[in-house]
């Protein structure tokens, strides 16, 4: 029997039951009124949903949507009828019990004389959302300590820096590095090279502000990020957090583990590569001093 013969064992209505999303008609007239005149499959997903209700009238329930996507949803129905551009965007579900599901949406408009018609299919894409977020974590993190890395630190600091030009309010930066950290390595062994590192990481953190950030560079080399901060309260945190180091027991005898610290405060406009450039050298006047200590450059 070629492939053409094979019968087919179900109808399009049966066919639909089985298909793994929503196949549904959406509605939304001129005046903003919505509705779902159609809506099947998609296995359990429509289980507790009220189809006879959506077929009627939708505004309700899509304004119950989670957090921002409700606007965000509602922006892309009104490019899609506006352009007559297909209408693929996602948004969350809430279940009842707690559990929220991401619903991804693909549908292509069709004008009718009173409004916009959309047929389109819903599909559950919470494992795939699930996976992009710890991809996209893996990508941000240093593996290490838990700490942001390098580029999720240049991505807030060019949003920083934007919004401190726009606003003019200040912002500044701390390079920070362990001082002797070969000889600590060379003495102690990797390992607890490795763990002075994440211990590091812990302390710095829960000393600054929750919209401050410290992020890994590399190594045995931190950078923290300060919004609303300017040089002066900068050079003063950065020597509290050296003296609250410098008097840390990591394991290896207190005292063991100091840094140096050079700040910088952010010139309206300017490229970052220069600002990190004046924190990287005054980094450098720090150790040339002894290091353990805070340097700014004038
Ligand atoms: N344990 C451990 N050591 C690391 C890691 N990354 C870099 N290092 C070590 O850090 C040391 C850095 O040495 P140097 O660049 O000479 O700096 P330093 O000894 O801290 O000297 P100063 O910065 O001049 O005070 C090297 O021995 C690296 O092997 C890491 O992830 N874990």
């Amino acid at each position: 029997m070629s492939v053409n013969e094979i019968p087919l064992s179900l109808s399009a209505e049966q066919l639909i039951t089985q298909v793994p999303g929503v196949v549904f008609q959406f509605y939304r007239s001129h005046e903003g009124h919505m509705a779902f005149p159609y809506m099947e499959g998609g296995g359990g997903t429509l289980a507790h949903i009220d189809k006879h209700q959506l077929a009627h009238d939708a505004n309700n329930a899509l304004e119950q949507l989670t957090g921002t996507d409700y606007p965000k949803l509602m922006s892309a129905i009104e490019r899609s009828a506006r352009w007559m551009l297909p209408l693929t965007t996602r948004f969350r579900l809430a279940l009842p019990g707690r559990k929220i599901l991401w619903i991804a949406v693909s549908a292509t408009p069709e004008p009718t004389p009173t409004g916009v018609r959309w047929h389109g299919l819903m599909m559950d894409v919470s494992d795939q959302v699930l996976e992009e977020q710890r991809l996209r974590k893996l990508c941000n993190t240093d593996s290490l300590t838990g700490l942001p890395n390098r580029r999720r630190l240049m991505v807030q600091l060019t949003n920083l820096a934007s919004l401190s030009t726009r606003h003019g309010t200040p912002l500044s930066i701390m390079m920070l590095d362990i001082d002797h950290f070969k000889r600590l390595n060379d003495r102690w062994g990797h390992l607890q090279g490795d763990d002075v590192l994440k211990q590091l990481a812990t302390l710095t953190q829960s000393l600054l502000r929750t919209e401050d950030m410290i992020a890994r560079l590399g190594g045995e080399e931190f950078m923290a990020i300060l919004p609303l901060t300017p040089l002066k309260q900068c050079h003063q945190l950065a020597d509290r957090l050296r003296q609250r180091i410098a008097s840390h027991d990591f394991g290896v005898g207190e005292g063991q583990v100091t840094l140096s610290i050079g700040v910088a405060e952010y010139r309206c406009g300017e490229p970052l590569t220069t600002l990190i450039e004046r924190a990287d050298q005054a980094l450098y006047s720090a150790k040339d001093v002894g290091r353990d200590c805070v340097c700014l450059l004038p």
